[in-house]
């Protein structure tokens, strides 16, 4: 998995064979500068874009694979234990809306099958949207399989680069969707102001105050009051949208509503859509930012609010597991996809399969 935060690949082993879900070993690969810059000027149009993103996809293939080689290596797995690779690939664009219904993930399977002798299951969204869906969040029916409690309403915050929702309700139908931006634009605006690649703990935001209009104008755009189904990306929360919205504010205050942005976006949807919910588990890499975590157990004061790794998987490996499980949905010939979610006709096999 390598996710719009675009901050590397989170390789992970996952066993199904007890027909369990077991996170077995995991592995972190950086993307190096180059390719991250690569990947976010691809997010928007520049020239000879589609030279680009065929190179760009031929080298993914080949960083894919070194984690994937590595990953196995220290945990002297071979490659032929091993029945497929889930990769998502890299989001460049995402436009689900009914005039355009596209998205683009960046990878090319093909030469990642060639390079790893493992069939790869990828191109995971396009089937959705062809349904009529929006092709995202997918994460949703691998967290009812992951997570689901008959005793309680949960919801799974998933905080990437963008953040999105998963409600298990065991008497109710499983709904979900994107709230808005994760770490995108803290970690945009951290990168500009500090040269950091993102706020440790969130503790450059911890020294700023809030700005209550900037705060205001940021969350008074459509798709914060528009109705799921919904997802987002970087085509809508990048720092140009932030920029288009500043004067001359002291960089830690920005962040500090930046926080509070995140915060204020992910409560106001759980309270507006899952009121019952009595359980909340966090997971991504926004997890690991107190701060954030601080500012969220305060606005959801009475939920109870945790992070997944009580529920048996670390928050920086559940998205990675779910791509591993949503490529055996693929295997199986099983849906991957949750049409009250994505807004698809219908429930869908995902993905499209290169055989080793
Ligand atoms: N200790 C930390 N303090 C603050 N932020 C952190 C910390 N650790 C990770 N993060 C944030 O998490 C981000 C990575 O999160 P994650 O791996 O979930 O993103 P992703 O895979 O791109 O997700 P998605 O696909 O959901 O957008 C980093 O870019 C950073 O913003
Ligand atoms: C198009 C795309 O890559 N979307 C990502 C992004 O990152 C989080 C959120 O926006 C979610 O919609 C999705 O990822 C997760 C893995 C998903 O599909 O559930």
């Amino acid at each position: 998995m390598s996710g719009t935060s675009l901050d590397g690949v989170d390789a992970v082993l996952v066993d199904f064979r007890s027909d369990g879900i077991s996170l077995a070993k995991t592995f972190f690969l950086p993307y190096d500068d180059a390719l991250k810059s690569k990947l976010l000027a691809l997010n928007h149009p520049e020239y000879d874009e589609l030279n680009t993103a065929a190179v760009v996809s031929n080298r993914l293939a080949h960083v894919y694979a070194a984690a994937i080689k590595e990953l196995l290596k220290d945990n002297a797995v071979s490659p032929h234990e091993i029945t497929a690779i889930g990769c998502h690939g890299q989001t460049i664009r995402h436009c689900p809306e009914i005039e355009k219904k596209y998205t683009i993930q960046l990878v090319n399977a093909a030469l990642l099958a060639e390079l790893t002798c493992i069939s790869v299951v990828s191109d995971f969204r396009s089937r959705d949207l062809a349904a009529g869906g929006q092709g995202a969040p997918l994460v949703p029916a691998f967290h009812r399989a992951a997570f689901m409690d008959s005793s309680y309403r949960r919801v799974i915050v998933n905080i990437g680069g963008i953040a999105n929702l998963t409600y298990l309700d065991p008497s109710a139908e499983v709904s979900g969707f994107d709230c808005g931006p994760g770490n995108i634009l803290l970690d945009a605006w951290c990168q500009r102001h500090t040269g950091k690649h993102f706020d440790n703990n969130g503790d450059w935001a911890a020294t700023g105050n809030i700005i209550p209009s900037l705060l205001d104008k940021l969350l008074s755009i459509d798709f914060f009051s528009s109705p799921p189904p919904k997802s987002t990306g970087r085509d809508l929360f990048n720092y140009k949208w932030l920029e288009s919205h500043l004067r001359n504010e002291l960089p830690e205050d920005v962040q500090a509503t930046l926080i509070q942005l995140s915060t204020v976006s992910i409560s106001q949807a759980i309270q507006t859509y899952y009121p019952n919910a009595n359980e909340i588990y966090l997971c991504g890499g926004g997890a690991r930012n107190l701060h954030l975590v601080h500012h969220l157990k305060k606005s959801l004061s009475g939920m109870k609010v945790a992070l997944t790794d009580e529920l048996g998987i670390p928050v920086d490996w559940v998205e990675a597991s779910a791509f591993a499980w949503l490529a055996r949905q693929t295997i199986l010939r099983n849906p991957g996809n949750i049409p009250a979610v994505t807004g698809a006709l219908g429930e869908r096999i995902l993905g499209a399969v290169y055989s080793a």
